[in-house]
Order: structure tokens, then C-alpha cells, then sequence
């Protein structure tokens, strides 16, 4: 491919972002992020822009299953690519006439390489828009079907299946084709949900509260990260199942409260929330570039409470003490098979080998969050994850390697009290957030310290 950009043109700046996705392994959200900085692409355009790369991403094997058929011949791996969004145009966006897909794609494959590339991409595309598109039908094996159908691996269809059912697996790889909401919790320390919502609606966007999670606001207008009520503190760019693990640590001002997997710091600065700013929060990450973003958002919402820390959680007694903490929250390393709605590139990118490694981790890190915790004090387990190994499994291999821990039930707002035995599975289809799960365990009264390490 040449690299003959053309500047403003969405098409073309969809194009180098999926081309950097497939050809160098790179994170669609971040370059989506510098391309709108950075390519031109005027406001008006920004939407369609995302719109067309997530997408394309979204629908890929889908994409590529109607392709196929059409495909007589090998055609380079980035004509492929601009045949993918072109496609995906055409089939799944109405406010884009086909035409106009069919004669952009023609003109960036003049652009990008030469006269004949533009007749084979005007030839497929023109041929589909004749003869449609085939039936899923035509594919026997159900966990194909549903792997084609949904776009997701084949082995991860498998997996699901196999520890939720089949319809289950269904919902929720349809579901992680959907644009995820914009949802925004609001500051408590500085302002009341009302109130914050007065000062978005005064800037022009437009939002609701959440019936779940009161400090939740869902953005249906407008780009809140743009907003002066981020600018000045008064609300964190979050998803709304990202704020019930905090829910789960039942805090109160005053405490002394580890957070041992912080960056960016979405938790951690709704602890300080929680906590009405008074007490002490220790909030340690792996990684210094991670942990500037904590003190960077700790800054901007205000929250004095905050201590930050770069360091590996599993040495979290050499550097904090023993049984020192009232809480201590595990928001683990994981494979973030919940959050697929706002980062599709997660599940062509996960290995099966992957599971284990991040099992041993998990463990790890809670069997030191075990000796952190004072007698009676609450340890959270959360992961963005729905996968059950890291779940369940990582939960119940816990529980079993220590008996001074018992596991309690999961304290959550009240509208969305639900029975919980101790462990809560939210699936993405739920009701639109992301995948997440929360366990809770209280360290039993009076037990000795648990120096259990395997
Ligand atoms: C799911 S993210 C945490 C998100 C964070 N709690 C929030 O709400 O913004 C997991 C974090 O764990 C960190 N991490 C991975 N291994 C770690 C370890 N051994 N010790 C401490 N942090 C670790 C990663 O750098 C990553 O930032």
C-alpha cells in the first residue's frame, strides 16, 4: 500500500487504522484516539469515523465469511482491509448510500495503489451489491455458526458455551457488537448527581441519571471528556459496571484502605469518594507511566486522600505491614472479555494458553491481599472479565487455600439488590455495561495471620 494519505477523507483514516490493527498488532482505541488529534478529520466526521473502524472491527469474520465467495483470486492483505469497511458500509450503516462507499473505496484503491486494484475492489463490491450477501445457514456446526455469525473466535465461542450454555454465548457475542453507552460517574465530594447534570445540560449535552448506580450519569448528547464539568473535576469518564466493585467494599470515612491494581485510578478515586476524602488510601500499580495517571485524575477530582505507589502487589506486606488495612481491593490483571463493546480488537487477540498464567496471578495477588487485611476486615475481588476460570475459579481456589477467609455477600445499590451467595457474574447484555465480577471475602475474627502462598 502506498502511503499516499488523504488528508480529512474518514475512509482513508479508517483504512491506516485497521491496517496498523491487523499488519502491527496496534490497540485500535489508542490510534483511533491520535488519528482524530492528528488526521484532520473534522467534527462532523469524528463519529463516522469511529463508527466505521469499530465496526469494521466488530464484523470482521462476519465481514470476511460474505467476502469469501467474492474473493476469486488472492487480493493483497490492506485491499482486503479497505474491502472490510467498505463492506461494512454498505450492509450495516443507512445513513451511507452504498454508492458512496463503492465509488470512496474505489478512489483511495486508485490512491493507495493503482487502477487495477480500484477495478477489483469496484468489481467485488459491485457484485455484492448485485447478488447480496450469504446465509449463515450454510453453516452446519453451531459453534461456528454462532463464531461467524457474532464474529468471535471459534474457541472462545467453545469456551462460553461450555461454561454458560449455548444461548447464553449467543446473547452476549451479540451484544458485544453494540455501541457500548457513555456513562460518567459523578463526583459525590463536590456535587450531587442533580447538580451535575444541570452543568452538562448548561454546556449542551444531554444526560440522564442511571436507575442502577445513583452517581452513574448515561450521555446520550454530546462528548463529556470535552466538558468543562470534567475539565473542573466535577464527573470521571466510567462505565457503570466499573463502579459496583466499590459497592462491594461497604467503606466508611475513616478507614485505612489498600487498592493493590490501581491505574488508572477509576476505583480508587471513587473509594476517596466514598470515603467523603477522610481516611488513608494506599494505591499501588505495576507500572510508573500507569501510576502518574492515577495522581493526574486524583488531582483534577480533588481527592486528597490518595497515596500512590509504583510496585508489585504480590510484595505488599514487605512494603505496607501485615493486617494493616480495613479493606483491600483486588482489581485484577485479567483478560477483559467483558469490556469486547468498547475494545473489539480483545477477542482476536486473546490466546486459550492465556487463562492459566492469569489464574496464577489473580491468586497471587489476593493471597497477599489476604495478609494485608486486618481480622474482620473486607477483601473485593473484581475482574472485566466474564471468563469463569479467572472468576469463579480464581475465586474458589482462594477460598480454598485459605480458611481464616470466608466468602460474604456482595454489597450492591440498592436497585440492584439481587440474591448473591458471594460471588456476582454481570454479563454485558445485562443491561449494557460492561462484563464484570465481584466477589467479596471477610478475613473470620481472631484468625491468625494467613501466610499461605501456593
Ligand atoms: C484492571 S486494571 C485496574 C484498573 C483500576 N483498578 C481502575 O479501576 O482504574 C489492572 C491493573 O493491574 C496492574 N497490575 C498488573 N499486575 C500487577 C501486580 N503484580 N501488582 C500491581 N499491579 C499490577 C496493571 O498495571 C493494571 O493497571
Amino acid at each position: 500500500m502506498k502511503n499516499k494519505k488523504l488528508p480529512g477523507n474518514v475512509r482513508d483514516a479508517a483504512l491506516s487504522i485497521l491496517w496498523a490493527v491487523e499488519n502491527k498488532q496496534a490497540y485500535s482505541n489508542l490510534l483511533l484516539h491520535k488519528t482524530l488529534e492528528g488526521h484532520g478529520i473534522s467534527a462532523k466526521n469524528r463519529g463516522l469515523l469511529t463508527e466505521i473502524t469499530y465496526g469494521t472491527l466488530q464484523h470482521q469474520m462476519t465481514l470476511d465469511y460474505y467476502l469469501e465467495p467474492y474473493l476469486k483470486g488472492k487480493v493483497e492483505p490492506w485491499v482486503k482491509v479497505l474491502l472490510r469497511l467498505s463492506l461494512y458500509q454498505m450492509l450495516y450503516l443507512d445513513r451511507v448510500p452504498e454508492r458512496a462507499a463503492i465509488n470512496e473505496a474505489v478512489e483511495i484503491a486508485k490512491k493507495r495503489g493503482h487502477s487495477g486494484v480500484a477495478s477489483v475492489v469496484n468489481g467485488v463490491l459491485r457484485s455484492i451489491q448485485r447478488g447480496g450477501v450469504r446465509s449463515f445457514n450454510e453453516i452446519s456446526d453451531p459453534v461456528e455458526k454462532i463464531a461467524i455469525e457474532t464474529s468471535h473466535p471459534a474457541w472462545l465461542i467453545k469456551r462460553w458455551s461450555e461454561q454458560y450454555g449455548m444461548e447464553k454465548t449467543r446473547e452476549m457475542a451479540l451484544e458485544n457488537n453494540k455501541i457500548p453507552p457513555q456513562t460518567v460517574r459523578v463526583n459525590t465530594v463536590r456535587a450531587t448527581p442533580a447538580e451535575v447534570l444541570e452543568m452538562l445540560e448548561s454546556e449542551g449535552l444531554e444526560a440522564v441519571q442511571s436507575e442502577l448506580v445513583p452517581e452513574c450519569l448515561v450521555v446520550t448528547k454530546g462528548q463529556p471528556a470535552r466538558s468543562a464539568a470534567f475539565e473542573k473535576g466535577f464527573i470521571t469518564i466510567q462505565d457503570e459496571s466499573s463502579m459496583l466493585p466499590v459497592y462491594a467494599m461497604q467503606l466508611t470515612p475513616g478507614m485505612e484502605v489498600l487498592d493493590l491494581c490501581a491505574a488508572p485510578g477509576g476505583k480508587s478515586t471513587h473509594i476517596a469518594e466514598k470515603m467523603e476524602d477522610q481516611g488513608a488510601l494506599y494505591s499501588l500499580d505495576l507500572h510508573q507511566h500507569k501510576v502518574k495517571l492515577i495522581d493526574e485524575t486524583a488531582t483534577r477530582l480533588g481527592h486528597s486522600i490518595i497515596e500512590t505507589a509504583v510496585g508489585d502487589g504480590r510484595q505488599g506486606v514487605e512494603r505496607f505491614g501485615a493486617e494493616r488495612f480495613d479493606r483491600v481491593l483486588v482489581d485484577a490483571p485479567c483478560s477483559g472479555l467483558g469490556v469486547i463493546k468498547r475494545k473489539p480488537d480483545i477477542k482476536y487477540t486473546k490466546k486459550e494458553e492465556d487463562f492459566d498464567r492469569l489464574q496464577d496471578i489473580q491468586f497471587d495477588l489476593l493471597t497477599q491481599a489476604a495478609q494485608l487485611l486486618k481480622p474482620e476486615g473486607i477483601l473485593v475481588y473484581s475482574t472485566c472479565t466474564v471468563d469463569s476460570q479467572e472468576n469463579r475459579g480464581t475465586a474458589e481456589r482462594f477460598l480454598k487455600a485459605h480458611p481464616n477467609m470466608e466468602k460474604i455477600s456482595v454489597s450492591l445499590p440498592e436497585a440492584l439488590k439481587m440474591k448473591n451467595t458471594g460471588f456476582v457474574q454481570i454479563f454485558p447484555q445485562d443491561f449494557g455495561g460492561d462484563g464484570f465480577f465481584i466477589a467479596a471475602f471477610r478475613k473470620r475474627p481472631g484468625s491468625a495471620q494467613d501466610l499461605t502462598n501456593s
